[in-house]
């Protein structure tokens, strides 16, 4: 009897952590449309190809690499058919991530990531040769996509927070960098007393939907800002979604300064509540990805309770309290007294 090696299993997993092609697979049924064309009672798939225009055998074979992702179903007759799973590759199914998974730049951007370890600039700015915002800025469709995905990701992850959330806000909420907003929408639908100003860049505040203000009159307005340079005062809970995680300490800092400075002009009560991961200080966590990400995208960072806690301090802030749901958690800040 041979005697197993006691690495096979690892190797087995490192060799499926190498593995690219999954991901791969999802992207191509959905920037070719694939999954937008399986009707729902299935079809061929020569027919598929033909609607297409695309080549009849590496559709076939890209098929059945999708059924083995459980994302297509071929039957004995075969007909395709998209599983429940396959439905969320369909643009016009809500939540859908076709938007995200067609997003070819984000995968790219990984190529020169060893360069970044190394010191080097952020893997996206490597690769593209711009920053990551200001490649969106050039390039509409783009804007458009990451901001489709944007608010689907804000109703994903932010409604597991916001019974704690809306806790913290009092009436008046600046929703800083709020792209199309997703959050916005989330906080009025929550409480009939809030009013929300969203700021972002002026691209994106040209993408945010009209009927947010005409479902939610007198409450809704977005004004183009750049919070790096300035921060509106007049609010009583200045709201950071998923924002400082895009930029390294310093910017951060700066950002979190504006914050502060805002607040204490506006009343000795306003408060500053972050919406990120707060990781574990120690041992292995998942999220611990998303930091690589933050890395790899923006040069930004997720960061432990402790790292929260300093950047506040350098901001004037002080950490009150830490409310989790979900992936997220709510870090709520006030100026030190
Ligand atoms: C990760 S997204 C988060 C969007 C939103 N808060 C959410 O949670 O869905 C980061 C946002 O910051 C905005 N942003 C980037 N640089 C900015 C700047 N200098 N001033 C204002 N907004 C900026 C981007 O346009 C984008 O909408």
């Amino acid at each position: 009897m041979p005697v197993p090696d006691p690495l096979d299993h690892e190797r087995r997993r490192l060799a499926g952590l190498f593995d690219i092609a999954p991901s791969r697979v999802l992207y191509a049924l959905c920037t070719l449309r694939v999954a937008d064309r399986v009707p729902r009672d299935g079809i061929r798939a020569g027919d598929l190809a033909e609607v297409l225009g695309l080549h009849r055998d590496r559709l076939t074979r890209l098929i059945r690499a999708a059924e083995t992702l459980d994302v297509l179903h071929v039957d004995a007759g075969d007909t395709v058919r998209l599983t429940p799973a396959g439905t969320l590759l369909r643009s016009d199914t809500p939540g859908s991530l076709r938007a995200e998974f067609s997003d070819n730049s984000l995968f790219t951007a990984w190529g020169p990531f060893a360069e970044t370890v190394s010191g080097g600039r952020p893997s996206y700015e490597l690769a593209h040769g711009t920053a990551i915002f200001d490649s969106l800025g050039d390039d509409r469709e783009a804007l458009r996509t990451f901001h489709e995905h944007m608010r689907m990701r804000a109703h994903q992850l932010y409604r597991p927070l916001l019974p704690a959330l809306l806790r913290h806000c009092g009436p008046r909420v600046l929703d800083l960098g709020g792209g199309t907003g997703g959050l916005s929408e989330l906080l009025m639908a929550g409480d009939d007393r809030i009013q929300v100003t969203l700021t972002d860049l002026p691209d994106v505040v040209g993408l945010v939907p009209k009927e947010l203000s005409r479902r939610h009159p007198g409450r809704f307005r977005a004004e183009p800002g750049d919070m790096r340079t300035s921060v509106p005062e007049g609010h009583d809970t200045y709201v950071l979604g998923s924002i400082l995680h895009d930029w390294p300490d310093d910017v951060a800092a700066g950002i979190l300064t504006g914050c502060a400075e805002a607040a204490r002009r506006t009343s000795a009560d306003a408060t500053v509540v972050l919406l990120e991961r707060v990781l574990d200080d120690a041992g292995p966590d998942p999220r611990r990805m998303d930091d690589m990400w933050m890395m790899a995208m923006t040069g930004g960072r997720e960061r432990t309770r402790a790292e929260w806690t300093g950047l506040a301090a350098v901001a004037g802030l002080d950490l009150r309290t830490v409310e989790h749901g979900g992936e997220l958690s709510a870090v709520v800040l006030a100026p030190k007294g």
